[in-house]
């Protein structure tokens, strides 16, 4: 079985050294959506793959991190492209969450999104 759950979370990015001077080179501010998939058998015992509550406390954790930062300055998260975000969140989320399967990271209102299947 597969649990999913997401957060959202707001934050300003550059990408710098983009060709033809993109608008993307200059400062702005994104809305972003972060869903991340667990895969497993359910406990027998618990009827629960893991609890989602401890997911939660996972993401409030990768949430505090993100929201309300400028993405070039968060430690180890690299040129703050989509895919660079899905990989900053399944390095923070694989030890505690074996059955990480997936993460998604969104940009709603620009019609994008990343999945990285682990
Ligand atoms: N492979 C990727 N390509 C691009 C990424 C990325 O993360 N991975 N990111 C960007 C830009 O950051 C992204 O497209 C946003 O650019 P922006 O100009 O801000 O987008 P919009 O104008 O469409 O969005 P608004 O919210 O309306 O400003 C480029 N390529
Ligand atoms: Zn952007």
């Amino acid at each position: 079985m597969r649990i999913v759950k997401s957060i959202t979370f707001d934050a300003a990015h550059y990408l710098a050294d983009c060709p033809d001077a993109r608008p993307y080179a200059r400062m702005h501010g994104h809305s972003f959506t972060l869903e991340v998939a667990i895969d497993g058998e359910p406990d027998p015992e618990t009827g629960w793959v893991v609890d989602l509550g401890d997911v939660a406390e996972a993401l409030a954790e990768l949430r505090d991190s993100l929201d309300h930062r400028l993405l070039n300055e968060v430690e180890g998260l690299g040129r703050p492209t989509l895919e660079n975000i899905c990989r900053y969140a399944a390095e923070r989320l694989r030890a505690r969450f074996p059955g990480l399967a997936r993460v998604r990271v969104a940009r709603p209102s620009c019609g994008e999104a990343c999945e990285y299947e682990l």
